[in-house]
């Protein structure tokens, strides 16, 4: 223990060899890139647990501000990898199948910081549901986005029956389930499924980044604790968890910080403190 002693301020992150998605971190973003282009990011169990993964990685890593997810060749992701699927052997492997992937996708909408999808091409089933456990979406246009699985004889068994309905309304949720249908990058934005429309989905998603940036980071992680915590709660309590975080983000030194910039007419310098 005496030799972990000396070493105390040292922190090294060990970023384990990805097969299936790549991880650099680069002033602030940590981009996560899915690479099986060959079968559109289809989401195999290999490539849901390096997901997984990463997302330790990205908990970890303190140079991670803003976390983008985007996906290599021509889509996002076209769903959960449906040669896996037509070999799931009984109910009880599509069940453990579909907790695989819903698990993988809460620690996702766990991190506590701000993480965009940047979708282009193709966000369908698995795809879409990925994009839903991040906090913001950004689509390139003639990007294509649904829940298609209706039409395979399945429902979306990784959040989509969860986290659409809360998004973006329960009536256009069923809309799009029972269709199946793939709605366009500009109808997503009518309805609020994605945040922006863009011609490049990962610039508009590094600039959207950028903008957020420049504020308080321990701010950013008590306002998505707030949202987060709190949709699984009636109003009351969840109101009772906003004022405890805002008394916590009231105590740091990026407050005192934030509002003496403001009161000097100056930029703030924001630590992370
Ligand atoms: C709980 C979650 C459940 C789910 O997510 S269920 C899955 C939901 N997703 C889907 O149903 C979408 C399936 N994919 C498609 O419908 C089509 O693809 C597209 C419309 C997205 C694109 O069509 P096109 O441009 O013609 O490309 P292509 O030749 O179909 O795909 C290129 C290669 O990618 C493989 N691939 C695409 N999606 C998946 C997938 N979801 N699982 C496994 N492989 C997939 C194909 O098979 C093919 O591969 P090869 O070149 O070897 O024929």
């Amino acid at each position: 223990m005496a030799h972990e002693h000396e070493h105390e301020h040292e922190f090294i992150l060990e970023i384990p060899e990805f097969e299936h998605l790549s991880y650099e971190v680069e002033g602030g973003i940590a981009l996560v890139t899915l690479k099986r282009p060959e079968a559109l990011n289809a989401l195999s169990q290999d490539l849901l647990r390096e997901l997984a993964e990463v997302a330790e990685v990205i908990h970890q890593d303190p140079e991670a501000r803003v976390a983008i997810f985007t996906g290599e060749g021509r889509a996002f992701a076209a769903g959960a990898d449906l040669k896996e699927i037509a070999a799931l052997k009984d109910p009880f492997a599509a069940r453990e199948y579909a907790l695989l992937g819903q698990q993988v996708f809460a620690e996702i909408a766990a991190l506590p910081i701000p993480t965009i999808a940047a979708i282009h091409g193709y966000a369908l089933g698995g795809g879409l549901e990925l994009a839903l456990a991040c906090d913001l979406r950004v689509a390139a246009k003639g990007a294509k986005l649904g829940l298609p699985e209706v039409g395979l004889g399945l429902i979306p068994g990784f959040g989509g029956t969860q986290r659409l309905p809360r998004l973006i309304g329960r009536g256009r949720a069923l809309d799009l389930i029972f269709t199946g249908r793939h709605v366009e990058a500009e109808e997503a934005l009518e309805m609020g499924l994605v945040n922006r429309v863009a011609e490049d989905a990962l610039e508009e998603a590094k600039r959207l980044a950028q903008k957020i940036l420049k504020n308080a980071p321990v701010a950013l992680a008590l306002a998505k604790e707030s949202v987060v915590r709190g949709e699984a709660m009636p109003l009351s309590d969840a109101l009772e968890i906003e004022a405890d975080l805002f008394g916590y983000a009231a105590s740091t030194e990026d407050m005192k910080e934030g509002v003496k910039a403001f009161l000097e007419k100056r930029p703030p310098n924001f630590k992370g403190e």
